[in-house]
């Protein structure tokens, strides 16, 4: 599936280039639920977070990034599409200026106003993020809808602490976290695919694993992560942090595993 550059005037540098050179698994893509193929081999999702991992909140210019002490197996994920235990390293969030967008994926087109990832890397095979980064079966992220709806009590805790990192760079101690409580009530029903980040590195290394439940949070909660900037404290012009998300790429033939028929 051959790519193009296509850089229009709108189009932010942090995104990466539109199109990765001879990229044919890149992500994020629209999942079309009537091409999904469910399989029955698919296992349910074992997450065990410690909430003790939880290190800091930053600001890295294009999201925030809740990051976890990844050193040792003590916030891990197995089961489902994946052979071997993953280790989550930290999560973020990529959401629109309006409600009406802001989601990476979207399910038969529907986009949802924001979309939660936890980043894992296979800690089975490699020894570093760094490495697992560049290798097929390197990565394995999970991707969580949100809707705009009641306020979600255990995201409160990350709102509050959002002021402290407007800008781009800004980081705060932020500790004892459980990003579980981020999940749907379901997490056996997920869609699978193999696809890349989707920023850069956009490396092809990711098993995403897409809930199909969404949470919800409240229009005042996700008025707080549009008041967050993408720039420095140092620069003349401030731009708030909104449609932080990727276009969406070509399928290039891949299939979408579903969990649940
Ligand atoms: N948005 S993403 O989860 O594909 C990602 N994680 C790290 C870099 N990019
Ligand atoms: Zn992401």
């Amino acid at each position: 599936c051959s790519s193009k550059y296509v850089l229009s005037q709108m189009h932010p540098m942090w995104q990466g280039p539109l199109a990765v050179p001879g990229g044919d698994r890149q992500s994020p893509i629209d999942i079309v639920v009537r091409k999904s193929v469910f399989d029955s081999e698919l296992k349910p999702l074992v997450t065990e977070y410690n909430p003790e991992t939880c290190q800091q909140i930053w600001n890295n210019g294009y999201s925030f990034l809740v990051e976890y002490d990844d050193t040792t197996d003590k916030s891990t994920l197995k089961g489902g599409p994946l052979q071997d235990k993953f280790r989550l390293c930290q999560f973020h969030f990529h959401w629109g200026e309006s409600n009406a967008w802001g989601s990476e994926h979207t399910v038969d087109r529907r986009l949802f106003p924001a979309e939660l990832h936890l980043v894992h890397w296979n800690s089975d095979k490699y020894s570093l993020f760094e490495e697992a980064v560049m290798e097929d079966n390197g990565l394995a992220v999970i991707g969580v809808f949100l809707k705009v709806g009641k306020r979600h009590e255990g995201l409160q805790k990350l709102v509050d602490a959002l002021p402290a990192i407007r800008h781009k760079d800004s980081v705060v101690e932020f500790t004892r976290f459980d990003p579980a409580c981020l999940l749907p009530v379901n997490i056996d029903d997920y869609w699978t695919y193999h696809g890349s980040l989707t920023t850069p590195p956009l490396t092809e290394s990711v098993t995403w694993i897409v809930m199909k439940q969404h949470i919800e949070v409240s229009h005042d909660q996700l008025a707080v992560f549009r008041s967050l900037l993408f720039t420095s404290a140092e620069e003349d012009v401030q731009k708030s942090m909104v449609n932080n998300f990727r276009v969406q790429q070509p399928l290039c033939g891949r299939t979408i595993r579903s969990s649940f028929s």
